[in-house]
């Protein structure tokens, strides 16, 4: 099994915050993240996939199919966006990173085996050059 993996970037705006509490409480868990006014991030998403190379092509999956796959789907629904605001899929939902990469995954997951016979294995998704989270499906 070989794992094949791409890196994209978007920029997005958001606050951590729970609308079931006050302000005081969200400041309280969340800190300087439930700023009412919102603050951004440089996210970095990376997407493995793996499977078996195809005898015609040596390639799991072609990357600039995945890149272009990744793009549509995700980066041009995130990229210079409000996650609480603007993103359909976030609706609803607390703008975390770990809420954000499982939507990530319920997106990109059905598209991939679309496009080739790999599966989607992991996604690690960086809000901060030290904060990160990684989900493999289950
Ligand atoms: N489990 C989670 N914890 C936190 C999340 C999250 O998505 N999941 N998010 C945040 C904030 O949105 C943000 O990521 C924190 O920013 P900050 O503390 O400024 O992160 P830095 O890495 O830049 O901070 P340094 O302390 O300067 O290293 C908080 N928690």
């Amino acid at each position: 099994m070989i794992y094949v993996s791409r890196l994209e970037h978007f920029n997005a705006a958001h606050k951590l915050h729970n609308p079931n509490w006050s302000l005081a409480k969200n400041k309280e868990v969340f800190g300087p993240c439930a700023n009412t006014n919102w603050h951004g991030h440089n996210y970095e998403l990376i997407v493995t996939v793996k499977g078996k190379p195809e005898p015609d092509t040596g390639f799991v999956i072609d990357l600039k199919k995945l890149s272009t796959l990744i793009r549509t789907h995700i980066i041009e629904k995130v990229d210079h966006k409000n996650l609480n605001l603007d993103v359909a899929f976030m609706e609803g939902k607390l703008a975390s990173t770990e809420n954000l990469i499982i939507e990530f995954w319920n997106i990109l997951a059905p598209q991939i085996e679309k496009i080739s016979n790999a599966k989607l294995h992991s996604l690690k998704l960086y809000e901060t050059p030290r904060n990160y989270v990684e989900y493999f499906g289950e």
